[in-house]
């Protein structure tokens, strides 16, 4: 078991960070993984997702054996405690022995554990693998703290899905929340078709399958970093999950138009709609942060697309140069990113005072992005979260205070049914990423009038 030895020590390093300076699961992954085997850097990021994916129930174990109360444990221990838990209870093939004997180790070297820390970590997980086969039950007073614990997902997050989702969806949204996410690859048909990149990939060794659903969309594992795949660097391919490619879907903006996308780093939607305009018309790609205009210069460049032109640009800042300038408008607002927790299984224990001012900052973005589409164009607003109040009520809010939009009807390939003006898509329904699209239009004639109202779009 020694080989596995980097791989928890690069595991628990990478959870320190992520609890004490708020770092991501997948940097720090990459940071603490480098210079692994292919192996071990697959143990590490399996020991990381899965003890973030199970905290709750990893403590209550260790809770129900634990001769100290868990908040007296040092904070690093009991990380190393969770990962040693995580082996025991949820890997099939880490032998017992070697998920204790190593926490322990990493309990002395990684935390500085002195003599009597180390007794209590090597006794409590001892204890935890005897009784490994008949551990405790939750029982819990509601369904919302029960699922809280099962799934480790936080309190307030389980009981908002209870209300907007009821019982069984909510149970399979967070099941699926704790499921691998599978990794997309786009195809850039500009390029390349999907067969040819799809038998390029089988001959690297790597495993591949067509999408069920979304066109020119192969799914992958067994690729190593991404970056480095040939198909990767030659820019036949962008890394982009189904839900993403839908807000593009909603848009279909035709060749030689003028699109604006106003939140676009890194530039996943903007490079698909640059995609299907097939190089014509323009993209105008902002973001509010320099740094992140820089990824989408580099992206565009990769995959050849010269209709891409990167702006610095606040969203929520009207600029009078574009009032009505676009012939479409896309919104993918910053959001939650909770319909991405199976990418980021850390999202929930990040500081949820942080998500309220969320839904304010969405709708002062579309509803300054209306001003830029012209009369007859599209917007699209979407989110990569699947929670009400910054979806289906930011449409309703916008909808309320800009009456010249008008909700569009609209097909997506991963919806069976023509979407009326919006749609959630859920990781246990539509197979995709958590993600909300809504598609209006600007009416080309709009006129109130107090007494008889007059809202055409024929015209
Ligand atoms: C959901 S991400 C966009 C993802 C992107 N559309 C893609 O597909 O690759 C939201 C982006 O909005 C940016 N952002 C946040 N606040 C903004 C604002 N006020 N104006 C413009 N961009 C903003 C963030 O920096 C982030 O890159």
């Amino acid at each position: 078991m020694r080989e596995n030895t980097s791989a928890r020590e690069a595991a628990a390093r990478a959870l320190f960070a992520i609890r004490e300076d708020d770092a991501w699961s997948a940097p720090a992954l990459k940071k603490y993984a480098a210079g692994l085997s292919k192996r071990d850097a697959a143990l590490a990021t399996a020991l990381v997702g899965g003890v973030l994916q199970n905290q709750a129930m990893c403590d209550f174990y260790l809770a129900h054996y634990s001769k100290v109360r868990l908040k007296k444990v040092h904070p690093r221990v009991l990380d190393v405690l969770r990962m040693a838990v995580y082996q025991m209870v949820w890997m099939d093939r880490v032998p017992n022995s070697a998920a204790v004997n190593e926490s322990v180790r990493l309990a002395r070297s990684l935390c500085r554990a002195d003599a009597r820390t180390v007794n209590y970590v090597n006794g409590l997980l001892r204890t935890i693998a005897r009784h490994v086969d008949q551990l405790p039950q939750p029982d819990c007073e509601t369904k919302a703290e029960y699922y809280s614990l099962r799934y480790s997902h936080p309190r307030w997050l389980t009981e908002l899905y209870l209300e907007q989702f009821g019982v069984k969806q909510t149970r399979l949204l967070l099941e699926a929340d704790n499921e691998p996410a599978p990794t997309v690859l786009r195809v850039n048909t500009r390029k390349a078709d999907t067969e040819t990149v799809k038998s390029r990939l089988v001959q690297q060794g790597v495993s591949v399958q067509v999408h069920e659903s979304v066109p020119n969309c192969l799914t992958v594992s067994g690729t190593g970093s991404l970056e480095q795949l040939d198909v990767f660097r030659e820019g036949l391919v962008t890394v982009q999950d189904g839900a993403s490619q839908m807000s593009v879907y909603a848009l279909d903006p035709k060749p030689n138009s003028r699109v604006l996308d106003c939140c676009a780093a890194p530039g996943g939607k903007s490079f698909f709609a640059a995609e299907r305009m097939e190089n014509t018309g323009s993209v105008t790609s902002c973001d509010i942060y320099e740094h992140k205009l820089h990824k989408i210069q580099e992206g565009a460049q990769r995959l050849g697309l010269d209709n891409i032109h990167t702006q610095l640009q606040d969203a929520a800042q009207f600029r009078p140069e574009w009032e009505e300038a676009f012939d479409y408008v896309l919104c993918d607002v910053p959001c939650s990113g909770l319909g991405i927790i199976r990418k980021k299984p850390e999202i929930r224990y990040k500081d949820a005072s942080a998500l309220e001012s969320l839904p304010e900052i969405q709708l002062a973005i579309v509803k300054n992005a209306a001003r830029y589409v012209k009369k007859g164009g599209i917007l699209v607003y979407s989110t990569c979260t699947v929670l009400r109040r910054e979806n289906e009520e930011i449409v309703e809010a916008f909808l309320n205070s800009t009456p010249q939009f008008e909700k569009q009807t609209f097909s997506l390939p991963v919806c069976e049914q023509p979407v009326d003006g919006s749609v959630t898509l859920l990781p246990q329904v539509h197979h995709t990423d958590g993600f909300f699209v809504a598609k209006f239009r600007k009416m080309a004639y709009y006129e109130k009038d107090d007494s008889t109202q007059v809202l055409s779009s024929e015209i």
